[in-house]
């Protein structure tokens, strides 16, 4: 096969090209590829030749690493909506946030209806949205349904599609404490797998607004975590994957979630079966509707597809990246 057969879309690139079985063995625009392992991308196959470039070329860039041959064999059973929240008045300030209920800047609102638009141009409908119990990512989803016209919808908020718990780190600048602490710890604490950030102690300033909300009181005993890493919070937000939202999808429910960068990041991973080191490279844009086709089984029969255009979505995932670098 020639290698220019199938073409990966640059957001594919960076979410498999170095840690998940892509090996790159070129280094221009266009570099040839292929897949080392079946752990990831089930949308290609051992050993098969990839053209991978920046801006892909010929036709829909929105269709990533498929000949047209297998396309016509793959059809997606399922289609599921994924939104981080638009940008909140913590993001605009650089702050961890994690549990605080931060509310939406106006710039995130913003962000928030052009998602909304794009989901209508696209013409997507869903019968039950899911969210967390923090207002920027109920906001978000209120103001798609809005745009949409479909807040009709049933919506289900849970704590376990919170962001993740920043711990000791909730409330200080990403900056500042590159500057404090060095930014390899900082990204240690941001994107590592299962090392947590410092615990929120009871005498820091955010402890007694999140753990004594009401929204918290049904949960049991050690529920309430006063840290988590990402594998923390993919361990609670996954009973709630399986229990509820993947049986409403294989019964043929169109669903949407709207929630937060991290809680995404470990739908994502389980999602895709990425890495624990992968999963350090994908930083997920805030407002920007994400679609994924997915197999009866619910897995993924093509990449992630944002529904925004290519330039915005890589400076977005790349200014996340650098909310850790200290202020030269
Ligand atoms: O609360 C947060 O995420 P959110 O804005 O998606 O809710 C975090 O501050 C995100 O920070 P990170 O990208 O450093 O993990």
């Amino acid at each position: 096969m020639s290698p220019a057969e199938v073409r990966i879309h640059w957001s594919a690139l960076c979410v498999h090209q170095t840690l998940t079985g892509l090996s790159q063995v070129g280094s221009k625009e266009a570099c040839l590829c292929y897949k080392k392992s079946e752990a990831c991308c089930p949308w290609l196959t051992v050993g098969q030749p990839v053209c991978v470039s920046e801006k892909p070329r010929g036709a829909d860039s929105s269709v990533c690493g498929l000949s047209q041959e297998k396309q016509g064999r793959m059809a997606a059973a399922h289609r599921l909506v994924i939104v981080r929240h638009g940008e909140s008045s913590w993001n605009q300030e650089n702050r961890f946030c994690g549990w605080f209920d931060a509310d939406l800047s106006e710039k995130g609102l913003e962000e928030a209806k052009r998602g909304a638009q794009a989901i209508k141009d696209a013409g997507l409908k869903f019968d039950v949205c899911y969210t967390s119990v923090l207002k920027r990512a109920i906001k978000t989803l209120w103001t798609i349904m809005e745009g949409t016209d479909q807040m009709w919808l049933p919506v289900i908020r849970t704590w376990r599609l919170n962001e993740r718990h920043y711990g000791g780190l909730t409330g200080l600048n990403k900056a500042e404490t590159a500057e404090k602490h060095g930014e390899e710890q900082v990204k240690i604490w941001r994107r590592s797998f299962d090392i947590p950030p410092p615990p929120m102690d009871k005498d820091h300033p955010y402890h007694k607004i999140i753990s004594e909300s009401r929204r918290y009181k049904d949960l049991k005993p050690g529920e309430l975590p006063t840290c988590e890493s990402l594998k923390d919070t993919i361990a609670r937000a996954l009973p709630f994957w399986n229990e509820v939202i993947a049986p409403q999808i294989k019964a043929g429910k169109n669903v949407i979630i709207a929630a937060h960068g991290n809680s995404l990041r470990g739908v994502v991973k389980h999602l895709e079966g990425m890495s624990d080191a992968a999963i350090m490279e994908l930083n997920l844009p805030t407002g920007i509707p994400i679609v994924y086709e997915l197999d009866a089984d619910l897995k993924p029969i093509k990449p992630m597809s944002f529904l925004g255009d290519e330039e915005t979505v890589k400076k977005a995932m790349e200014a996340v990246a650098a909310q850790g670098k200290a202020k030269k």
